[in-house]
This record gives C-alpha cells, structure tokens and sequence, in this order.
C-alpha cells in the first residue's frame, strides 16, 4: 500500500472542502490508502471565532474528521498540506504542528517523502502564490519531494477568471468574505494534485534511501 496523509487546516471549509477532493484524487491510483486529518484548533482561536457562524458551521462539518498526529507523519509515504492563507502564509495551527515535528526531522524521518500543497485565499492577489511557495521552505527542511500542479494535466490554470490553480498548488479563491465555495475547476485540480502525488509516492516507494529503523517508528 502506498500512504497518503492530508493534513489540514480550515477556519470556514473551504480547504475541508478542498481536501476530499485531493483525497478522492489520491484513492484513485491503486494500492493507495488515504487519511485526511485535521489540526488542532488554537483556544484563542476558539474563544474569538466561536462567535462566528460560519466558522461554527464549518467545524461542525469536521467533527469527525480526526486529529492530526506525528505518527500520521511517520506513516505517510506522501504528504499533501492543506493551508489557508494567513497574511499571505499558512496559518500558525499548521506551523505549529510542523513545529511540534522537531524530533522526525532531526531524525531525518520525512526525507524522501512526497509532497504538495493545496491553499485558499479570500481574494486573488492575497497569496495563493506567495502561501504555497512560503510552505514549501520547511517542506524543503523535511527534504521532502515537492510534486507540482503541471499546465499540461490542469489546463483550468490558463485563464483570466478569477478561480485559484497555479503550478505550485492546487487552490481556491473563497472570496474576500468567504461566501464562495470551492468550484468545479478547482476542485478538479485538487483532485489531479491528489492523484498526481499518489503516483509519485507509489512510484518511489522503498526507492529512496531512508533509514529502515525510521520506517514506522514513533516520534
Ligand atoms: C487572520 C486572517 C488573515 C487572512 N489573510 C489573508 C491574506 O493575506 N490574503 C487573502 O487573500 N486572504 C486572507 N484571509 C482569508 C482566508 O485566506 C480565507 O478565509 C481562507 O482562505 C478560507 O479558507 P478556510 O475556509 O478553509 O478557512 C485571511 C483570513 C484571516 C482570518
């Protein structure tokens, strides 16, 4: 079997949203096992976003999607994050769990792996490029293979809409109040980036050269 995790953040569901399509993506390459799991919330998140309903609604659509853990990332033989954009950057419920992966990387634990990302913005300049090329710093760190979205499989990019797809990430745009949902176009691409980075994973699998006592050891 080939593994890959979907780690995610999502305040209002659009990623969540996005990430079913990438996992539907990677479940269709053979032989592919598929986990999509959230990051934990912030309390000071909690407490100032709790009065929001829209941020309600989406959590209550993720209640049963499980925790993120280190473990998950051992497992993993590809990775594909889910991040939307704070300030142009993922948002500190995503670094945070990179942080907490100190003792894997010193380890060397995710070298090898695959990887990609999928990112929203509220507005179309606000960061779809800048969020993904920015996650992909400590991805580099982890030395882990970065897959891209390519022009040639994802023709949906070629265009002055103003929908999300870029060759660094699969994205959306969710509108600078957040009332749009991820469309047709998009969530095809996140569903090509999901399959995309299967094959890779699947293709590489016991290939690259990573320490057999790190191979599903715990953290
Ligand atoms: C604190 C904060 C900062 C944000 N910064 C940006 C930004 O720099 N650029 C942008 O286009 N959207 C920005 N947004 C909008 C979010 O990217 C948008 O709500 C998100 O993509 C929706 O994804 P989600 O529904 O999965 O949470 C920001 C939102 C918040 C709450």
């Amino acid at each position: 079997m080939t593994n890959i995790l979907i780690p995610y953040y999502s305040a209002y569901g659009h990623i969540y949203k996005m990430s079913l399509s990438v996992a539907e993506g990677a479940k269709s390459v053979e032989g592919t096992e598929v986990k999509v799991a959230k990051t934990s919330e912030f309390e000071v998140a909690k407490k100032y976003l709790s009065t929001q309903e829209p941020y309600v609604k989406a959590q209550e659509a993720q209640a049963d999607i499980p925790e993120a853990t280190q473990e998950d990332l051992t497992w993993a033989d590809g990775i594909i994050w889910g991040v939307p954009t704070r300030f142009g950057l993922m948002p500190a419920q995503m670094k945070q769990f990179m942080d907490a992966s100190g003792g894997l990387w010193a380890k060397g634990a995710l070298e090898g792996k695959v990887t990609s990302v999928f990112v929203s913005t509220g507005s179309v300049h606000g960061g779809q490029e800048t969020t993904a090329i920015t996650t992909l710093i400590p991805l580099l760190h982890y030395g882990m293979i970065y897959v891209g979205l390519p022009y040639g499989e994802n023709p949906e990019q070629l265009t002055a809409d103003g929908i999300g797809g870029s060759p660094y990430a699969a994205t959306t745009v969710a509108g600078p109040d957040g009332s749009k949902t991820p469309e047709e176009r998009e969530l095809k691409m996140a569903y090509r980036l999901g399959a995309r980075v299967a094959k890779v994973a699947k293709a590489l699998k016991g290939k690259l050269n990573q320490p057999e006592e790190i191979q599903g050891s715990s953290v």
